[in-house]
C-alpha cells in the first residue's frame, strides 16, 4: 500500500515535472520568438525611417522593405499554432483573422499589384503595423521576463484604440485603389469556359473581403477593449467560446 502510494506520488511528480519542463520550453520558445519579432519590426522601422530621411519621399519605400516585411509578417502564422496548441491563451479564430488578413494584404494585394505600392495608404498601414508590432512583441517579451515597464503595458492596451481604425482605413483604401487594376488585368481570376468548369473573379472577391471588415473588425476591436479592461483595470471578464 505504502509503496503504491509512493509510486503514485513519484508518478505525479514525474507528470508535474513533465508539465513544468514543457511550460519552461514553451516560455523559452515564446521569449525567443517575441525577441526575434521585436527585432524584425524594429529593423523595418529603422529601414523605413532611413529611406524617408535619405530620399525625402515615400516613393520606392515599399519596394525597399518588402522582403523583410514579407518575411516577418509571414512568420506570424506561427501565432495561430501557438493558440491551437494552447501555448498562449488567445482564441485561434481571433488570431487567425488578424494574421490572415495581414498575410492577405502583404502577399495578395501589395506584393501582387505593383501599381499600388507607392500609394500613401500603403505607408499608412505599414507605419501603423510597425508601431503596433514593436509595442506588442516587446510587451509579450517583457511580460515573459517578468519585468514589464508600465509604459509598454499602457501603450499595448491604449494605442490600439487609435491605431486599429487607422490601420484598417489604410488597408481598405489600398484594396479600393487596387480594384481598377485588378478589373483591367483580370489577375488571379479564372474565366469560363475551362476544363474544370469553375470561375473565380478576384475583383468580386476583393469587394467581399472589403465588406467582411464590417462584421470582423468590430470583433477584434471589442476583443482588445475587453483585454484592456482586464489588464489595465483588473476586470474579470467571462469570455464566451469564440
Ligand atoms: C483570406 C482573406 C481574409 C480577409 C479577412 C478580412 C477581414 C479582416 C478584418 C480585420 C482587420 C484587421 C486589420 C489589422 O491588420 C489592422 C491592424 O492591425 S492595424 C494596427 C493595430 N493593430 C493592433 O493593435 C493589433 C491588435 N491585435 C492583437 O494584438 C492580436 O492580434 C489579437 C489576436 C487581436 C489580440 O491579442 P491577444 O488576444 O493575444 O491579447 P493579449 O495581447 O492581451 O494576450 C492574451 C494572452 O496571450 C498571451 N500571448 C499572446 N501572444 C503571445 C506571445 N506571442 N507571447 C507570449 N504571450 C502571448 C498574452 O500574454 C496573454 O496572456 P495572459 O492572458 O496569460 O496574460
Amino acid at each position: 500500500m505504502a509503496s503504491s502510494e509512493e509510486d503514485g506520488s513519484v508518478e505525479e511528480k514525474e507528470n508535474n515535472n513533465k508539465k513544468k519542463s514543457k511550460s519552461a520550453l514553451a516560455i523559452a520558445w515564446l521569449t525567443f520568438y517575441n525577441i526575434a519579432m521585436t527585432a524584425g519590426w524594429l529593423v523595418l522601422a529603422i529601414a523605413m525611417l532611413r529611406f524617408y530621411i535619405q530620399k525625402g519621399t515615400h516613393v520606392g519605400l515599399y519596394r525597399s522593405i518588402s522582403r523583410t516585411l514579407k518575411f516577418f509578417q509571414t512568420v506570424a502564422l506561427v501565432e495561430i499554432i501557438h493558440c491551437a496548441v494552447g501555448m498562449v491563451r488567445t482564441s485561434v479564430i481571433v488570431t487567425g483573422v488578424q494574421v490572415c488578413s495581414r498575410i492577405f494584404m502583404v502577399w495578395f494585394i501589395t506584393n501582387s499589384i505593383k501599381q499600388i505600392q507607392n500609394e500613401e495608404s500603403v505607408i499608412l498601414f505599414l507605419v501603423v503595423w510597425t508601431v503596433t508590432e514593436i509595442t506588442r512583441y516587446s510587451f509579450y517579451t517583457f511580460n515573459l521576463l517578468k519585468h514589464l515597464p508600465y509604459f509598454i503595458k499602457w501603450a499595448r492596451y491604449n494605442m490600439f484604440i487609435i491605431m486599429y481604425p487607422i490601420g484598417v482605413a489604410g488597408e481598405l483604401m489600398t484594396i479600393y485603389t487596387a480594384l481598377p487594376y485588378v478589373r483591367r488585368s483580370g489577375m488571379l481570376s479564372v474565366r469560363l469556359p475551362n476544363k474544370y468548369n469553375v470561375s473565380f473573379d478576384y475583383y468580386i472577391f476583393l469587394i467581399i473581403v472589403m465588406l467582411s471588415y464590417i462584421p470582423l473588425f468590430p470583433q477584434l476591436y471589442f476583443h482588445m477593449l475587453r483585454q484592456r479592461r482586464k489588464v489595465l483595470h483588473g476586470e474579470v471578464i467571462v469570455e464566451k467560446d469564440e
